[in-house]
């Protein structure tokens, strides 16, 4: 549904050149839920601005629907946006208008008829939870119902593809559950194919089917969220997920923590475990075959889109030898294991 070939984008020029976007490739499929996600300043913005040419790419190739919007001139153009529709951070809306005129605006630009547009605007009032709120005015609603008459609105001229630019980022996490809540439904029921930013990874996890990760405006990684929650593939992945998941080790054993493993040093690792390695009595048999104490410092189950996602931090506490088999043991299964340094025994 939506196709970015080689996209790249750069501001302006000479010496004061910034390249946003670097030979962007991305599929987007009808009717599925696409995240890309990325820190700030990465270019997400940029990139979701070029699918509908709010910003056009200073190279590559956009479609939408099969239509290859960067090959239209301004008129065409002006009709193909209607396909894609957008909300935004800060919601965007009229303040001089009533929450049903701004929902109604699209069609009052596209001339239709006042029961056309009556026809158009209540069903998505109620769609959108906003039947009684009608003739009130922006100023008047929560940011939460700000966003939802945004969603009506953007979807009032029938669009094939949602566009939403850090849609829940100003809202506050109960309202984001509304939202997203809603934009799933939204997916479900008219089988509209969305394409979100965030810097949120709970965005991702709660309705994404696929997410990308951008980074210094290069799409680093592409996965489904199962697989980029499980098993990230780059190392700033996996910094999405440590932060997400919360996992990082106490204040105080960060203290403690060096580079390097000395004589008298134990290994401090952080375990990451899916699918069936959640389930192998781990601790038990590095008891058993290496004769190594586990001590378990953090630990915590995530279940994600039906898959089932183990972290721990734990000192292993044996002899260097035994430690080295034990390390070897733990990679040998399907599991990440990090070595996030080494402590001084207090044994
Ligand atoms: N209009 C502009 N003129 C010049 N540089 C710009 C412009 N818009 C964005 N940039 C630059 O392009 C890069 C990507 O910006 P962009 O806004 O797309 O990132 P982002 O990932 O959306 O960041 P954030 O999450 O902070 O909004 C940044 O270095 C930014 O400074």
């Amino acid at each position: 549904m939506i196709t970015l070939e080689r996209v790249s984008k750069t501001y302006g020029s000479g010496g004061r050149a910034v390249q946003a976007l670097e030979d962007i490739d991305l599929t987007v499929p009808k009717g599925t839920i696409h995240g890309v996600i990325g820190l700030s300043g990465a270019g997400k913005s940029t990139l979701i601005r070029c699918v509908n040419l709010l910003e056009r790419p200073s190279a590559g190739r956009v479609f939408v629907d099969g239509q290859e919007l960067t090959a239209l001139d301004a008129a065409q153009l002006r009709q193909a946006r209607h396909q894609c529709g957008m909300i935004f951070q800060h919601f965007n809306l009229l303040t001089n208008r009533s929450v049903y005129d701004n929902v109604a605006l699209p069609l009052e630009l596209m001339r239709e008829s006042r029961e056309a547009i009556r026809e158009r605007v209540m069903p998505l009032l109620e769609l959108t939870g906003l039947a009684d709120k009608a003739r009130q005015y922006p100023a008047e609603l929560s940011g939460g119902q700000k966003q939802r008459v945004a969603i009506a609105r953007a979807l009032a001229s029938r669009p094939k593809v949602l566009l939403c630019d850090e849609a829940t980022s100003a809202l506050d996490p109960q309202t984001t559950t509304s939202i997203l809540s809603l934009l799933q439904e939204i997916n479900q029921q008219l089988g509209l194919t969305i394409l979100l930013i965030t810097h949120e990874m709970e965005v991702v996890k709660s309705i994404c089917h696929r997410v990308g990760l951008i980074s210094d405006g290069r799409l680093v990684e592409e996965a489904d969220v199962g697989d980029f929650f499980t098993a990230p593939a780059t190392r700033l992945g996996r910094e999405f997920l440590n932060d997400f998941l919360e996992l990082e080790p106490p204040q105080a054993l960060v203290e403690r923590l060096e580079a390097e493993a000395g004589p008298h040093t134990h290994p401090v690792v952080r375990l990451t475990f899916s699918g069936d390695s959640v389930s192998t009595p781990l601790i038990s048999r590095l008891a058993r075959e290496h004769g190594i104490d586990v001590s378990i410092l953090q630990a915590k189950v995530e279940s994600i889109q039906g898959r089932t996602l183990g972290l721990m931090i734990a000192e292993l506490m044996g002899g260097a030898e035994q430690t080295r088999q034990a390390l070897a043991t733990l990679e040998s299964f399907d599991l990440h294991v990090e070595v996030l340094g080494h402590v001084q025994r207090t044994d």
